[in-house]
């Protein structure tokens, strides 16, 4: 029987638990989501019926602090998937060293197909059926695919009302008018350029190499502006429809604006732009390829047509444990998603550090604190892969395991947290 997305996952806590003397306690506890919760949201249609959508929320393991993930709306999340990615915030969050565990959301919709107003009635939805899940100190949802901070606004409107009091800090990538911070509109991209760029002489490359970011949305559209700003030549993109290529590099501004006017294709067939099919990108001849859409882009099946030399996750997911070992023995260096994405749930904490002291940063001190954050987290895995001649993803999870071992051990061996 084939693997599930949790199962696949969980092969990375075994590799990585070979590396360290755990107490068997420690990987047992890892093992299995703490809570799932799953309900049936009713919507109201603007023609006046009612459809129902399933969602889930997954606290996957709270041993270093309240729960923390973003909330998906896509038209084929599963529980499998929100369980999962759960799995990786709680990895992400103690690679970072950041006083959180893990936890996901997720809505079984096609928000496309929604008009704001439904849009807005679904985010709803969503708090009245897990208001008892959530909370400032138990778990604190954000963003992620098909969602924004407008939905997170509506979002921390609802659990305002549901509880009666102003409660910023349940969640974060809120509007600045609500509460959001500053800088964490950019900071999934702008964690993963700064990891790329403290790394650039170890990795061969720099200003003047070539990109390829797959994905066009939050992370993909920021990290084409960041790379582009200083030199990178961005010479493919992608979204669910359509890879643009320009061999001497695009246009990023003509790009951005395509996008934003709603379609990438518009630029197909100008300045020697070509359009190929989206799953192409994978084998774009390129420096470094951003995978910045969804899970197991790069898998067994096509690895071997990847031409990059570093790969930078932006996404969740995108690189299956086969496609790993393939890369690994091409020599093609992966920054993982647990380091290479976590710029996002970094800023989340420092809005949720700045909602509960009430007192806001500048953006310059944002941009500070996470540079110096990414810096010193993946100079850390970097050395040890190096160490330990393993990839960066075995080291980044042997990074976070350590720290998740040594908070259920700190528990007490008859904690709920450990038993
Ligand atoms: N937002 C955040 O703060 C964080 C996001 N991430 C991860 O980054 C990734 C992207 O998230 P985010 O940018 O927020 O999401 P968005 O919803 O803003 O953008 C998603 C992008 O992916 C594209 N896409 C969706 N399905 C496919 C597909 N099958 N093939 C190619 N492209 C596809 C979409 O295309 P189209 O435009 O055509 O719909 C869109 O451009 C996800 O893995 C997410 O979990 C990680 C950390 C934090
Ligand atoms: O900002 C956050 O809290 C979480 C972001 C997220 O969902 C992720 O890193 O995958």
């Amino acid at each position: 029987m084939a693997k599930s997305q949790l199962e696949q996952a969980l092969t990375r806590l075994d590799d990585a638990a070979r590396y360290l003397d755990l107490d068997a306690d420690v990987l047992e506890k890892l093992k299995y989501p703490r809570e799932t919760t799953k309900m049936r949201l009713m919507v109201r249609m603007d023609d006046g019926s009612r459809k129902s959508f399933m969602a889930w929320r997954c606290r996957y393991d709270d041993t270093r602090g309240p729960t923390k993930g973003g909330i998906r709306f896509h038209p084929e999340a599963t529980m499998d998937e929100v369980e999962t990615l759960a799995f990786w915030m709680t990895f992400k969050c103690a690679v970072m060293n950041l006083p959180y565990g893990g936890g996901k959301g997720a809505v079984q919709v096609d928000p496309h197909a929604l008009s704001k107003a439904e849009l807005e009635r679904l985010s709803r939805a969503y708090i009245q059926a897990f208001a008892n899940v959530i909370g400032p100190d138990r778990d604190i949802p954000a963003p992620d695919v098909y969602t924004n901070a407008m939905i997170m606004g509506w979002m921390a409107d609802e659990y305002a009302n549901i509880v009666g009091k102003s409660s910023p800090a349940v969640i974060t990538g809120k509007p600045i008018a609500l509460g959001g911070s500053l800088g964490r509109e950019d900071a999934t991209a702008r964690g993963g350029f700064y990891l790329l760029r403290h790394l650039e002489r170890d990795l061969g490359v720099a200003p003047g190499s070539t990109v390829a970011i797959q994905g066009f949305g939050n992370a993909g559209t920021h990290m084409a502006r960041l790379v582009a700003d200083v030199g990178y030549r961005v010479v493919a993109v992608s979204d669910s429809r359509v890879t643009l290529y320009r061999r001497e590099g695009l246009d990023v501004d003509a790009v951005l604006a395509a996008k934003a006017g709603g379609s990438l294709a518009a630029l197909a067939g100008r300045d020697g732009v070509e359009a190929l099919p989206p799953e192409a990108i994978v084998g774009v001849d390129c420096d470094v390829l951003v995978p910045a859409a969804m899970e197991d882009l790069i898998n067994a099946a096509n690895a071997g047509e990847v031409k990059a030399r570093v790969i930078v996750e932006l996404a969740n997911g995108p690189v299956t444990p086969e496609a790993d070992e393939i890369l690994f023995r091409k020599n093609v260096v992966v920054l993982p998603d647990i380091l290479a994405n976590a710029g996002g749930v970094t800023v989340s904490y420092y809005e949720w550090v700045q909602n509960r002291q009430g007192f806001y940063w500048t953006v310059s001190e944002i941009h500070q604190r996470l540079r110096a954050n990414m810096e010193t987290e993946g100079r850390a895995i970097w050395n040890l892969a190096k160490e330990k001649n393993i990839s960066v993803r075995s080291a980044a999870y042997v990074h976070a395991l350590k720290r998740l071992a040594e908070a259920i051990e700190a528990h007490g061996t008859q904690s709920y947290f450990a038993s």
